[in-house]
């Protein structure tokens, strides 16, 4: 339990690592094995570390990088096998090299492989089978890992909560299934209205909530300005009184410290709304 705490703790932590950071790191930590194997000569095990960068990279940085850092391993590991070369050894280094390269292959396409499998089972897991949003729980998660990233490159990122007014009479004239078919539609116009990057999280029946990256408050009122424009236009052939009361928190490099503080604060700015005209957006400035 401790070790599978830790380890996921790890894998979150090295995820909200800047990736040409994560290639140099993988690049210097095969630069001192190849000199440490190069030090400790062909006979001493040394060799086996080669598998903490390789395995890394399959499940940190994708195929390409995994190939490259590979096939640098081998490559690293030629001139070991030249120096005793003298002494006749050639047959069984060509085996040990030949046997490194496929363990090294073999561990890093069951990596890649590991890791596209849990990918697409966390996706399964982390949407909302309705509207295919992102379910509450991923959209936290994924949003802590953000927060530590804007804290660390102290980029802002902007938070809106987005609470649907009037919905219950979709369902109490429309019926439940076009109630369902409106939530669909407002989901799928919302994302339309995303950038790369950005993400949008189904927090409650009719409560959605989106994560803007590296977006401060004036870049946010420019999307979100278009996006209520758009979510208006969608749901008006629906011929219903629904509109959008959206609460709005940047986060600044520093606070609030966590994504559940945020949320909170763009769920205040949202009440502001709805206590009041509703249909509007609410900026709070923490
Ligand atoms: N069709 C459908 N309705 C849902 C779903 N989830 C929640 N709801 C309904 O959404 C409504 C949400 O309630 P409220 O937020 O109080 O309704 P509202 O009319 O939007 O109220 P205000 O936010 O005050 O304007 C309830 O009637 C729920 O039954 C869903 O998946 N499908």
């Amino acid at each position: 339990m401790v070790a599978r705490q830790t380890l996921y703790t790890f894998v979150k932590y090295i995820n909200t690592f800047d990736r040409r950071y994560l290639i140099s790191l993988a690049l210097c930590l095969e630069l001192l094995i190849a000199w440490g194997d190069y030090i400790t000569g062909p006979l001493a095990p040394f060799a086996h570390f080669y598998l903490i960068p390789i395995t890394c990279s399959a499940y940190f940085l994708g195929k390409r990088w995994t190939f490259i850092i590979t096939l640098l391993a081998i490559i690293a590991g030629i001139p070991v096998f030249l120096q005793p070369l003298k002494s006749g050894q050639l047959m069984p280094l060509m085996l040990d090299l030949t046997s490194k390269t496929i363990i090294y292959l073999f561990f890093a396409l069951l990596v890649s492989e590991m890791r596209k499998l849990m990918d697409t089972l966390k996706e399964l897991a982390s949407e909302d089978p309705l509207t295919r949003a992102n379910s509450g729980r991923y959209f936290y998660e994924f949003g802590s890992t953000e927060i530590a990233r804007a804290q660390r490159s102290k980029q802002p990122l902007t938070l809106a909560f987005i609470d649907l007014d009037n919905f219950k009479d979709v369902n109490d004239t429309l019926g439940h299934q076009q109630g369902d078919a409106l939530l669909v539609e407002i989901a799928t116009t919302i994302k339309a209205n995303l950038r790369e990057g950005d993400i949008l999280g189904r927090l409650g029946g009719d409560e959605f909530a989106i994560l803007l990256t590296q977006t401060d408050q004036q870049q946010a009122k420019v999307i979100l300005s278009r996006m209520q424009a758009n979510l208006l236009n969608a749901v008006h052939p629906y011929d219903t009184r629904v509109t959008f009361s959206i609460g709005v928190v940047t986060y600044l490099a520093d606070k609030p410290t966590s994504m559940k503080e945020l949320v909170a604060l763009a769920d205040k700015a949202m009440y502001v709304i709805k206590k009041s005209t509703k249909n509007a957006i609410q900026y709070s400035d923490t």
